[in-house]
């Protein structure tokens, strides 16, 4: 798989402070219904982003996972009914964020540790002059992190909600003088679909995959679009920067930035059974499409800062 990888998109640069970002922010009065505000009644975890007109996205902190994104009222993310809210198990569904190791790592938490964490929220999300509304979580390392995983780093999530539009950033820094470290990193989208069996994704065309992380052989996928009508796990390297999800009901983009692999993940109804936190029938409402980084490890210097987005985009 190596050798076949060019990789161009590596942009690692000197440490900033991650809310030194330039933004031309306006007090939330100047957006009736724009309002950043906790979940309701119980739910000390959640923070709720809208914008105006049923376009919202909901945050939980453990994980930073985006449990929710909704454009005009309507959920673009799939969340199990059955996922687990113990502050402890990774979310079954919206954007778990798979770091600093991507699949088995071990016999450490698979995908690794982000996802499992509680996150903070920095202070002063910003509304910004377009309308836009920006919100920022904070991963520091502690004694947890440092148990698996002996480095000290710094990884600052960013939410842009726009009007048919989410952003999510990651910048990760390492704070260390004289230590560099490699990490993997995924956003490992689940989107909700109303019949998976009538979804097909882009851009993957000509591209050669893996079905799981230590094959030794890849396939080329033939297909204009890959369709899918059973189980699936295929790992693309040196993907193109978009694809599009499309449905009879709408097509949603994913335009990545310095996230060069990308997986196509859905278990189907065998292993949907073996999934505890998931129901049976649910395989079949949605398509994990995840952006990433992990075929080649990054690795960044002391005072590095690495940076890499995601944008959904629904028409
Ligand atoms: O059940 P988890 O840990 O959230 O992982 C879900 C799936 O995530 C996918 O990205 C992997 O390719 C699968 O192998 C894995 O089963």
């Amino acid at each position: 798989m190596r050798s076949f990888r060019i990789r161009v998109s590596v942009i690692v640069f000197p440490f900033r402070p991650a809310n030194s970002e330039h933004s031309a922010s306006r007090s939330a009065y100047q957006y009736p219904g724009h309002r950043i505000r906790m979940a309701p009644a119980n739910d000390k975890n959640t923070i709720v982003l809208e914008r105006g007109n049923g376009t919202s996205c909901s945050v939980n902190l453990h994980g930073a996972t985006l449990t929710s994104w909704k454009v005009n009222g309507k959920e673009q993310m799939f969340v199990s009914s059955k996922a687990v809210f113990d502050e402890k198990s990774p979310i079954r569904g919206g954007i778990p964020i798979a770091f600093p190791k991507f699949g088995p790592w071990d016999d450490k938490p698979l995908h690794g540790f982000a996802r499992v964490c509680r996150w903070k929220m920095e202070s002063g999300a910003d509304h910004l002059a377009n309308g836009d509304i920006k919100a920022r979580l904070v991963l520091e390392d502690n004694d947890y992190t440092r148990s698996l995983w002996g480095h000290k780093f710094r990884m600052v999530y960013t939410l842009l909600l726009g009007e048919q539009q989410l952003k999510t950033k990651v910048a990760i820094t390492n704070p260390s003088k004289d230590e560099s470290f490699a990490f993997e990193l995924v956003l490992h989208t689940y989107f909700q679909v109303k019949d998976i069996r009538k979804c097909k994704v882009t851009g993957l065309n000509g591209l050669q995959y893996l079905t799981k992380r230590d094959d030794t052989e890849t396939t080329t996928d033939k297909e204009s679009s890959v369709r899918i009508d059973g189980p699936i796990t295929r790992l693309y390297a040196d993907t193109p920067p978009i694809h599009e999800i499309v449905t009879p009901e709408q097509t949603t983009s994913i335009i990545k930035c310095n996230f060069p692999d990308t997986v196509i993940w859905n278990p189907w109804e065998e292993v949907a059974k073996t999934i505890p936190d998931l129901s049976d029938e649910e395989y079949n409402q949605f398509i994990c499409v995840e952006a990433g980084s992990f075929f080649d490890p990054m690795t960044l210097p002391p005072g590095g800062t690495f940076e890499a987005s995601q944008s959904l985009c629904v028409k």
